[in-house]
């Protein structure tokens, strides 16, 4: 694995790094949210574009990211629209996604998720457009309804490995105590083999070790909300408890590997 440096920040390397979403339904309140999130030091922010209300135009898409970006002050933007595919709150066409993810290439954002199990061939122009135009490019997988196998969990890291992504994302839903430790096993797996960094969690409460646990796993960032009302997916801590969590166990040393 080789770590990834973004505006000066490195990940998969030392502890994980905490990214805190920002879920606001209009531009106003993506602007208030981010002053929250900068006054509590995240090292990234993630704007989950699938929250706001507004038509995503391109002027939209510029204002707000631009905006962030100097509310922000060099603190590392995720951009994200969550479909609802897999678990977000809107709907989109492959069509319509491919234009958004172009519109984000060109935008003051820094890293733009790209859920790769949308079509191909889109997935393939996102990627491309977004790295040429010096994004970092998150592929993504998520899945709200439970964990697939050990064999589908290798095959989706081997898509994003093969689609040459920056970092390699899988979000699952466990029903059981095996499922999150078989998620942690595949992310501690993948984490060797890969030659990008790796992002992982079980959701909900039974997965909540998941996010905590990235000296083990390799799990580059762990997401933790503003508050406990703001929460982008179940299961995360607040950026505080994960503050103070990790201030007591270490955060992330990779030492292990
Ligand atoms: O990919 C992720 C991870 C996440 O789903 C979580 O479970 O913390 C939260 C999302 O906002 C983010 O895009």
């Amino acid at each position: 694995m080789t770590p990834l440096t973004i505006k000066g920040l490195t990940l998969g390397q030392g502890p994980s790094k905490i990214a805190v979403p920002i879920t606001g339904t209009t531009a106003n309140e993506v602007a208030r949210q981010g002053q929250v999130a900068r006054a509590n030091q995240p090292d990234l922010v993630e704007w989950r574009l699938d929250f706001l209300e507004e038509e995503l135009s391109a002027a939209t898409i510029q204002a707000i990211s631009q905006n962030l970006s100097q509310e922000l002050a060099g603190i590392p933007i995720i951009a994200t629209f969550r479909t609802k595919a897999e678990g977000g709150q809107r709907a989109i066409s492959d069509r319509d996604y491919g234009q958004l993810l172009k519109l984000l290439a060109d935008s003051q954002v820094d890293l733009i998720d790209i859920e790769v199990n949308r079509e191909a061939a889109v997935v393939k122009a996102a990627i491309n457009t977004c790295q040429a135009k010096g994004k970092a490019v998150i592929g993504s997988y998520h899945n709200f309804a439970e964990t697939p196998s050990d064999q589908a969990l290798h095959e989706q890291f081997a898509k994003m490995a093969d689609l040459n992504v920056d970092l390699a994302k899988i979000a699952v839903m466990p029903k059981t105590a095996a499922d999150v430790l078989r998620l942690m096993a595949a992310s501690q797996k993948a984490n060797t083999e890969l030659d990008q960094p790796v992002v992982t969690m079980a959701m909900g409460g039974l997965g909540q070790l998941s996010r905590i646990s990235g000296q083990l796993t390799g799990s580059a960032i762990s997401f933790a909300s503003l508050d406990a009302q703001s929460a982008s997916a179940p299961g995360q801590f607040t950026v505080q408890e994960l503050t103070n969590i990790f201030q007591i166990i270490g955060g992330n040393h990779h030492e292990s590997h």
